[in-house]
C-alpha cells in the first residue's frame, strides 16, 4: 500500500542553518508488498545539477517525491546536512502544473509572505524572470501548457527554495518553452539552489547534468559525473538506454 505523507515537508530552517547536502541510506518502497525502490543510497553534491534518468517505471518519480518528504519510504532514511539543522526549503514542480484557479498573479501572492505580496514588486519580478509579466492579470488556467509550466516555476522560486525538485517539468512542452525552463533551471543552481531535475530525454539530461544517476527497476545502476556517464563509463543498461536501444 503507498502511504503519503499527510504533513508537508517540515518549516524552513533559520536562513543559511539548513545544509543542501543530501544523502539518502537504503531507501526501499514497497507497494502491494512489491519492491518498487530496493536499496537506493546516493550522496548528492549540493553545488551540482543532478539528473536523475531511467526508462518508464524505474522509480525516478517515487524516489524523487521521498527525497522531498511528499512519500514516506517502506524503509532507509533521507537526511539533510547529517545535522540537526533539519531540511532545507524545498519546492516541487511537477510534470502536469498544479496551478489555482485564478489570476497568474494571484498564485505567485499565494505562497509569497504577506509583507511581500503588498506591493506586488516581488511578483512582477518573479514573473518578468519567466516571461510572463504580460499575463499577470489573466486567469492561469487560460495559460498555454509551457505557459502553465513556466508559472509554476515561478510560484516554487517565490518560496526561495534551497533545494529544488523538477519532476519531467518539460515532458509536453514544444522547444522554445523547454530552452526557457531550461535556462531557469541552470540559473537557478548557480545561485545555489540545489537542483534535482527528473528526465528520460537523453539530450535534456547531456544539456543539464552536472551529474547523473540511473536508475533501473528500482535500482541506482550509476551515479556519476555528468562527462564520465556519457563519456561511457556507465553501466550497460545506462550505455543500452543512452544508444537508444529498448530498456525494460
Ligand atoms: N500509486 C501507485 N500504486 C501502485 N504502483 C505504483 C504507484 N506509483 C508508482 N507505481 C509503480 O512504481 C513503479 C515506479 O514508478 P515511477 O512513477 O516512480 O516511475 P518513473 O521512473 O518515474 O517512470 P516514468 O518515466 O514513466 O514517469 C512503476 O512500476 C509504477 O507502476
Amino acid at each position: 500500500m503507498l502511504r503519503a505523507v499527510i504533513d508537508p515537508p517540515a518549516p524552513a530552517a533559520p536562513e543559511g542553518a539548513a545544509s543542501t547536502r543530501l544523502r539518502t541510506r537504503n531507501i526501499v518502497l514497497k507497494i502491494d508488498g512489491k519492491s518498487v525502490l530496493d536499496g537506493v543510497t546516493l550522496d548528492f553534491d549540493p553545488d551540482r545539477l543532478t539528473v536523475i534518468m531511467g526508462p518508464n517505471g524505474a522509480g525516478k518519480s517515487l524516489l524523487l517525491r521521498i527525497l522531498h518528504g511528499l512519500l514516506k519510504p517502506t524503509g532507509g532514511e533521507v537526511s539533510w546536512g547529517g545535522g540537526p539543522a533539519g531540511p532545507p526549503r524545498q519546492a516541487m514542480v511537477f510534470q502536469k502544473p498544479v496551478l489555482l484557479r485564478r489570476s497568474v498573479a494571484a498564485n505567485i501572492d499565494y505562497v509569497l509572505p504577506k509583507s511581500e505580496c503588498r506591493d506586488g514588486e516581488e511578483c512582477a519580478g518573479l514573473l518578468a524572470r519567466v516571461g510572463l509579466a504580460h499575463k499577470a492579470r489573466q486567469a492561469a488556467r487560460l495559460l498555454s501548457g509551457g505557459e502553465q509550466q513556466r508559472l509554476a516555476l515561478a510560484r516554487a522560486l517565490a518560496t526561495k527554495p534551497e533545494a529544488l525538485f523538477l519532476d519531467e517539468p518539460t515532458a509536453s512542452l514544444d522547444p522554445p518553452s523547454v530552452l526557457m525552463i531550461e535556462q531557469l533551471v541552470k540559473e537557478i543552481q548557480s545561485t545555489g539552489t540545489k537542483v534535482l531535475f527528473v528526465t528520460h530525454d537523453v539530450a535534456q539530461a547531456r544539456r543539464l547534468a552536472d551529474d547523473v544517476v540511473f536508475l533501473h527497476r528500482g535500482c541506482v545502476t550509476d551515479h556519476a559525473p555528468a562527462a564520465d556517464f556519457f563519456g561511457g563509463a556507465c553501466s550497460p543498461v545506462a550505455a543500452d538506454f543512452l544508444a537508444g536501444k529498448i530498456v525494460i
